[in-house]
Formats: C-alpha cells, sequence, structure tokens
C-alpha cells in the first residue's frame, strides 16, 4: 500500500484529528513562510527582531509597519487546494459524528476564510489589533491602518495582536490545543519546520501518547522523526487526496 493509501486509511478511521498547520499551508496562497518572510523591501531586516518585545520597544513604526504589510498581504490572496480540502474533511466528518479540529501557528485569516472552524491560534492572528498598555482590542481593519493608531480609550500605542518571541502564548488558545491533542486519535502536521516552542511540543505529545502522525511537507522537518506517515509534498497537492 502506498504511503497516501496508508495516510487515508488513517483519516478514515479517525474519530477525533487535529490537523497542525505552520507557514507552509499558506505557501502556495502566495503568503511566503516564516523563513522566506522577507522578501522585498523587508529582506534587510531580522525576523525575529522584528518578531520581538524588544524590536517593539526599539522602533514601534517599523514593526507596526511589517504586520500591517503582511495583512494587507493576506487580504490580497485566497485560501488554497489545501486550506479548502481541510474544511471539506471537517465537514465530511461531523456529517458521520466524527470531529476535525484546525490548530494553527499561522497569522493569517486563510483557515476561517476556507470554512474552517480554528480551534487555537498559537501565535496570536494579524487581524487582532490590541492597545500595548489597556489591551482594549480594535477592529481588523485597523491592522492594516499606516501609520500606527493610538488607542482611543488610553492613548497609548495600538500593537499587533500577534505572540512575539519571548511572550507567552495566549493561555486559552494554548490549553485548548493541549486538550485536542491529548485527545485527538490522529494528529495532521501540515507545513512546518517544528522549531518553534512551545507549539512543537504538541507532536511529541501526541507521539508519546502512540497517536498516528501523518506529516505533511515537500521537505524532511524536525517533526518527521515522530511521523508514522511522511507525505512528502505540498499542502494543496497532498491534501485534496486525503479527503
Ligand atoms: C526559534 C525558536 C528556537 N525559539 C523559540 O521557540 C522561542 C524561545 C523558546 C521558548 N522555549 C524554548 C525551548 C527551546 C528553545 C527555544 C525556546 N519560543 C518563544 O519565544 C515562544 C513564542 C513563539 C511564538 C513566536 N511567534 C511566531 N509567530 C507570530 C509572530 C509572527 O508571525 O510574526 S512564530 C512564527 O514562526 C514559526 C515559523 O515556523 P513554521 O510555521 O514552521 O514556518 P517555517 O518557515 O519555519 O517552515 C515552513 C515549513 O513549511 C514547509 N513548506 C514550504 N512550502 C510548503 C507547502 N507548499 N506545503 C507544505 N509545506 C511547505 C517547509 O519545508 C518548512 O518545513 C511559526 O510558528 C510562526 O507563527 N514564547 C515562549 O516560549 O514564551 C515563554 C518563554 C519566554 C522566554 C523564554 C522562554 C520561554
Amino acid at each position: 500500500m502506498s504511503a497516501i493509501d496508508d495516510a487515508a486509511r488513517l483519516v478514515s478511521d479517525a474519530s477525533r484529528t487535529v490537523v497542525f498547520t505552520g507557514a507552509g499551508m499558506s505557501a502556495e496562497s502566495g503568503i511566503p513562510t516564516f523563513r522566506d518572510a522577507l522578501t522585498g523591501m523587508w529582506a534587510e531586516h531580522d525576523p525575529m527582531t522584528l518578531a520581538s518585545p524588544e524590536g517593539w520597544r526599539s522602533d514601534r513604526d517599523l514593526v507596526w509597519s511589517w504586520y500591517a504589510d503582511r495583512a494587507r498581504q493576506v487580504r490580497l490572496v485566497e485560501p488554497n487546494d489545501g486550506h479548502l480540502a481541510l474544511a471539506r474533511l471537517a465537514v465530511a466528518a461531523r456529517i458521520d459524528g466524527r470531529a476535525v479540529s484546525v490548530v494553527t501557528q499561522n497569522v493569517d485569516d486563510l483557515h476561517e476564510r476556507a470554512g474552517s472552524a480554528v480551534a487555537s491560534h498559537l501565535h496570536g492572528s494579524l487581524f487582532a489589533p490590541r492597545c500595548e498598555s489597556c489591551r482594549r482590542p480594535e477592529h481588523a481593519d485597523v491592522a492594516v491602518a499606516d501609520p500606527r493608531p493610538a488607542c482611543p480609550l488610553c492613548g497609548a500605542s495600538m500593537r499587533p495582536g500577534v505572540v512575539w518571541f519571548g511572550e507567552l502564548l495566549p493561555r486559552d488558545d494554548w490549553s485548548e490545543a493541549s486538550r485536542l491533542v491529548e485527545e485527538c486519535d490522529l494528529l495532521i502536521v501540515v507545513g512546518t519546520s517544528g522549531v518553534v516552542q512551545p507549539a512543537a511540543s504538541l507532536p511529541e505529545r501526541a507521539r508519546s501518547n502512540g497517536t498516528p502522525i501523518i506529516e505533511v511537507n515537500p521537505e524532511p522537518s524536525a517533526l518527521t522523526p515522530l511521523a508514522t506517515v511522511h507525505l512528502e509534498g505540498t499542502a494543496a497537492e497532498v491534501l485534496p487526496r486525503l479527503v
């Protein structure tokens, strides 16, 4: 039996599937992966600096503009066949009482725009700006505002609603993701290099529970050794073949 047949059987036998996605999931929509995020005018910046509290404190305008640029980019693209296949998988599963939950590291809204209910945005969202002081949330449209807006309530600066390196993950999203992975009977890992913690510990937890893992990635990743089945291909090519 081929790897795709093995994977398709695991998918059809599972009753509680979790799909854990990274930047590779959105690559075919035209959103560069994190490692390639710095193309064009941002090429001269270090992502870890831009995506950190230190980077923010040293240049709020630069960091805000980077995120506003990324939010505008996401609004210009569409979910790809991989996103659409996952939404279909969840609908098909729900019909016969099974569950498919999406846990993502991505800060774009392409899963939602494809029709998936995202159970957990581990690293926040480009479209959830909030006040850096009173934490007052603002409308998604504020995320693409340039220049950087102030909080209408306390006058402090708005900040992107993402999780920066060195920041704790949103408690509810982390506990929901941990619960779903603990209880799942299949984990599908799509388009992640598996190097960012604590997110990358979730597949390790599934593996230690003996849960089968399907990995979809054109390259080997840090998570490939954990995979029961590694499907060497892209999200938009492979996922439709699992539905
Ligand atoms: C780099 C790493 C070593 N550093 C960390 O993990 C740090 C520090 C750390 C904590 N614990 C540790 C333990 C050990 C070592 C380090 C640490 N973690 C943190 O800081 C976390 C917060 C991490 C969250 C950071 N925010 C992001 N994003 C939001 C912002 C933004 O987006 O700007 S992370 C960001 O990068 C990550 C990128 O990874 P991937 O998604 O995997 O993307 P990547 O580009 O790497 O890979 C793409 C993959 O797709 C594949 N691919 C490409 N095309 C396709 C395709 N078409 N189809 C399928 N696959 C494809 C490629 O082959 C590749 O494999 C994503 O998670 C993304 O969200 N906070 C924290 O732990 O707080 C408490 C604490 C605090 C201080 C000290 C200790 C503890």
